[in-house]
């Protein structure tokens, strides 16, 4: 087996009464993109603010790049980075002043900081804006600047929350290829997203959480083959769709819920068939719909 950069065994975490975090487990082979999805509320923050040591478990066995989080925490954070959903970035700033600032405050000598600017604005695309302050940023510079700034001193894990929510398509898919490049240098990338898209396109592994608990692991193909092998699709007259039914995909089960549909919807409601999407993984794992990236 690989080399795992994260390990979770029955990681609870309670906030007072609430438990929001429910036994999880979870295996991170070193190297690969990981995402944790599960709708609003599931624990997906409090789960990623544990694994960057920002909060404490209750209990649990958590390890990071083979260091006990219990133990070994100062190791932990020396092997990690964070891009947290409101990095801090100093809007005064520019892009560059931004980055020599965290590069000075890292401990690097003033010509490894230029250096390492240089290389960072490059790497993100941001060499024509280096010289703009920060607040006349687009949101997908700014969460560019927030993921090279989290990228000053390298380290083997990276940890994302959420990196592309708010972010239009095109800055979207410009933040992925930029993530699957880290990859491509050997860094661990672990993040939380709302996008199922997302997920479908960055992950080798998806995890998905609700209410606290992990209700599935597996990669985009395997859970999508995991709810069944073909999904029936009702429309109205207006196009829109109005019922879904997963189905296996044989003769027999199909037959059976295309009868089922017809007994209550209108017979004269177009019917078509497609391989099942993330959208209906989601909706069989955690009976809610997840929120659509703007397009
Ligand atoms: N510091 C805290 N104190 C008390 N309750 C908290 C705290 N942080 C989170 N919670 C609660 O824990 C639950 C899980 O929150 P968390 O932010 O981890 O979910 P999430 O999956 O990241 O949600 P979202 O997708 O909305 O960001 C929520 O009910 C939240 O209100």
């Amino acid at each position: 087996m690989s080399k795992l950069a994260i390990e979770t065994i029955g990681l609870r975490k309670k906030f007072g009464n609430q438990v929001v975090l429910d036994g999880i487990d979870m295996q991170v082979p070193a190297g690969t993109i990981y995402a944790l999805l599960g709708p609003n509320g599931a624990g997906k923050t409090t789960l990623i603010h544990i694994l960057s040591t920002l909060y404490d478990q209750d209990d649990g066995i958590v390890k990071i790049a083979g260091y006990d989080l219990a133990t070994d925490k100062d190791m932990v954070r020396q092997s990690i980075s964070l891009t947290g959903q409101f990095a801090a970035v100093d809007e005064v700033l520019t892009g560059e002043e931004n980055l020599r600032m965290l590069c000075r405050l890292s401990g690097l000598t003033a010509a490894e900081s230029r250096s390492r600017t240089e290389e960072l604005l490059r790497h993100f695309d941001l060499a024509a804006a280096a010289k703009k302050r920060v607040k006349t940023y687009s949101g997908g510079m700014r969460r560019r600047l927030d993921i090279a700034i989290s990228l000053v001193v390298k380290r083997p894990i990276l940890f994302l929350d959420e990196p592309t929510t708010g972010l239009d398509t095109i800055s979207r898919r410009s933040l992925w290829q930029i993530i699957l490049q880290l990859k491509e240098q050997g860094i661990t990338v672990f993040l939380t997203t709302q996008y199922l898209e997302e997920a479908d396109q960055l992950a080798d592994i998806i995890t998905v959480i609700d209410s606290g608990r992990v209700v599935a692991t597996g990669t985009a193909k395997s859970l999508k083959s995991s709810i069944g092998g073909e999904v029936i699709e009702i429309r109205n007259e207006k196009d829109e769709i109005v019922r879904t039914a997963a189905t296996s995909g044989t003769l027999l089960d199909m037959n059976q819920a295309l009868n089922e549909l017809t007994q209550s919807l209108s017979p004269t409601m177009r019917v078509s068939i497609r391989k099942p999407s993330m959208d209906d993984v989601f909706i069989a794992l955690t009976s809610q719909e997840m929120e659509r990236a703007p397009s």
